[in-house]
Parts: structure tokens; C-alpha cells; sequence
């Protein structure tokens, strides 16, 4: 494997109760405001209320887990307790002493606009239910990514969210039958959950209702196997399975058979 560098690593960031402060309340910053939320932080938000977006003020006045100060970045006082920093101001001095301050006190920052003073970039994002698709092109075309994102949501299977919430929930019922963190058992706990996932489509995983998932752990995991949808009444016709990207195929051959026999028949008359 060639390790070639240059990017950046891409994570899924665990903000829960973590102490997040914006400062700046504009377009960009309703933005930071919003995703950090979907994350369940705590968000302290510093700026002068002349100003603000009104989804910032939208945030500010609905959520509890929002804090707002009507005033500019003040210094060091404002970063006490902080895990993390987002700026998103028009002032690109403040922004360089605002991330100047966070990397003294070792705490990783976000400035919108200025790349050398991210920790972490920002990136497209496709959110359906517990999936999260980041698109990052590493800081080279920040348009494109939100481009590319389109191209993205639009081959996702439909009821995507659904299979991973009801493969979720199986995970979570196969660790109360077989609990415990590793080991031989863990090791057979994967084995398992590989196998059905390799079994089943995203539209069977989607079916999957409290019976079937009963029926899954009972004839299946119980008994050293892997149920296929139909043993547990979860079946969808063939042609669910089909990709879209080949159904206008499959249309456009259909009716080339068509018109062939139809002229066929036509000139036998
Ligand atoms: C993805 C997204 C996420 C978000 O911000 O939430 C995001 N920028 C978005 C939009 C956007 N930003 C800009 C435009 C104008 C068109 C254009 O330039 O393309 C548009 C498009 C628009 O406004 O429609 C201007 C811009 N952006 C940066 C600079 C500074 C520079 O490049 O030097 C300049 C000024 C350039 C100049 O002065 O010319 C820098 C960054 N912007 C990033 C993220 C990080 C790298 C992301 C990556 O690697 O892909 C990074 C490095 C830092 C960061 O902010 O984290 C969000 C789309 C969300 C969505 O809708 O899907
Ligand atoms: N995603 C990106 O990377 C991206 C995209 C577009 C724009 N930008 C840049 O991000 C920055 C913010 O963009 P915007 O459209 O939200 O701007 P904006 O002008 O709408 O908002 C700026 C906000 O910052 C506040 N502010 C200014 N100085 C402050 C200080 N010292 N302390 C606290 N608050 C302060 C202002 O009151 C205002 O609410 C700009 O520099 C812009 O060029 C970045």
C-alpha cells in the first residue's frame, strides 16, 4: 500500500456536551452553528447583535444549548473551558489573534476563510438520519465539493436511513443476546453482522421489522447462521435489487425487443 500524505484525516467528531464557541453570528457562522448542534454541543456564541444571520438568531432564541453574547471576541477570558473554536468574521486580524490565542492554549480551531489558521477544514455534508457523508476536496475547490455532494445524494439508495437505523437496532439486540467487548465471541459477533449485511439488500435491511429481527436472532445467530430475507417474511420482489443506474438500460433494450418484433410481425401480414 502507498501512503502518498498530503491530505487531511477524515473523522466523525463526538461534540456531545462538549463546549463549542462561534464567534461571529453571519451566513457562515449559522452555518458552523447548525452542524455543531446536529452534534449535540454546547455552543457559546460571541457577537454583536447588530449583525446577526437570522438563523443565527433563530438558534439563539430556540435552542437551550445555545449561550449568546451581544459583544465583539474579548481575548484569553473567552476561551476558558472551550474544546473547540469556530470563527467565521470579517476581520481577518482578529481572526489570525483568535487562532493565534487557540493554538497557545492547544485547542483546535476553525478560521472560515483562512487556511492556515484551520486545524480542520470544514466540508460538504449529506446528513440522512445516522448517515454522514463528509465531502472534503482539501481545501482546493470548496464549490466543487458542494457539487459533487449533489451528484452524491442523488445515487444513495432511498430508504438508506432506514436500513442503517434497522441494522443499528439488530447490532443492539445481537449484543444483549451475546454480550461483552472482544474475544472469541466478539470475534464470532462479527463474523455475523458481516454475513448479514453481505446477504442482505439496503431495501430488505430497510423491511426488517421487530418479528423478523426476533426471527433473525432465534433461527439465525442462535443456530450458527445467517437467515435469508424470505425465511424471516422480509422479501422484496427481484427487480427492488436492480441499481438505477442500469434501469434506463434495461427500459431502452426492453423497447428495442419491441419494436423489432412488432416490425417483424408486421411485415409478415
Ligand atoms: C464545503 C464548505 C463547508 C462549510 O463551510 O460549511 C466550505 N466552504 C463552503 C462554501 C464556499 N466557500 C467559499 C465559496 C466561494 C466559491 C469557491 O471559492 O469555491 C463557497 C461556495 C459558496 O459560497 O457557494 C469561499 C472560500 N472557502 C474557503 C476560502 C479560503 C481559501 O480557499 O483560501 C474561501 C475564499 C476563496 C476566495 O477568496 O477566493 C476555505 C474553506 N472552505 C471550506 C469549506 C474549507 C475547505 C473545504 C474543502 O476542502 O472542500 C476551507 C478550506 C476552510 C473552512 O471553512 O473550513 C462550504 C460548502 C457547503 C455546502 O453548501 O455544501
Ligand atoms: N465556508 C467558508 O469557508 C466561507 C464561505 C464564505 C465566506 N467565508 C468567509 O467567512 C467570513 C464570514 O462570512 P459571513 O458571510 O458569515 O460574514 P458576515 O459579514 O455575514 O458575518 C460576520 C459576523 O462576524 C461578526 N463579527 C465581526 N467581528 C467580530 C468580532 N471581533 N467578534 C465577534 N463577532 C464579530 C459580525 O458582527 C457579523 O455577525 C468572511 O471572512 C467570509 O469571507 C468563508
Amino acid at each position: 500500500m502507498s501512503v502518498t500524505g498530503g491530505g487531511s484525516l477524515l473523522l466523525a467528531w463526538r461534540l456531545k456536551d462538549k463546549r463549542v464557541l462561534i464567534v461571529g453570528g453571519g451566513d457562515v457562522a449559522s452555518g458552523r452553528i447548525e452542524a455543531v448542534l446536529v452534534a449535540d454541543a454546547l455552543v457559546t456564541i460571541i457577537s454583536p447583535a447588530l449583525g446577526l444571520h437570522p438563523q443565527t438568531r433563530h438558534f439563539i432564541e430556540n435552542s437551550d444549548r445555545v449561550t449568546y453574547h451581544d459583544r465583539v471576541f474579548q481575548g484569553h477570558d473567552d476561551l476558558d473551558g472551550v474544546d473547540m473554536v469556530l470563527t467565521a468574521i470579517d476581520d481577518v486580524e482578529w481572526s489570525r489573534q483568535i487562532c493565534a490565542l487557540c493554538r497557545e492554549l492547544k485547542i483546535p480551531v476553525n478560521v472560515a476563510d483562512i487556511p492556515p489558521s484551520c486545524d480542520f477544514y470544514f466540508g460538504s455534508q449529506i446528513r440522512r438520519g445516522p448517515l454522514q457523508i463528509m465531502i472534503s476536496t482539501n481545501g482546493n475547490g470548496p464549490k466543487l465539493a458542494n457539487i459533487i455532494k449533489k451528484r452524491i445524494e442523488g445515487t444513495l439508495p432511498e430508504n438508506v436511513e432506514e436500513a442503517i437505523e434497522k441494522i443499528g437496532a439488530l447490532r443492539a439486540k445481537l449484543r444483549e443476546r451475546a454480550p461483552g467487548v472482544g474475544g472469541l465471541l466478539g470475534k464470532k459477533r462479527m463474523r455475523w453482522m458481516v454475513s448479514v449485511c453481505n446477504t442482505w439488500s439496503i431495501d430488505e435491511l430497510a423491511r426488517l421489522g421487530n418479528d423478523s429481527m426476533e426471527k433473525l436472532l432465534v433461527e439465525g445467530w442462535d443456530k450458527g447462521r445467517v437467515l435469508k430475507p424470505h425465511e424471516t417474511g422480509v422479501a422484496v420482489p427481484w427487480w427492488w435489487n436492480i441499481p438505477p443506474q442500469v434501469t434506463p438500460g434495461i427500459a431502452g433494450f426492453t423497447c428495442g425487443v419491441a419494436v423489432t418484433v412488432a416490425i417483424f410481425i408486421l411485415r409478415r401480414r
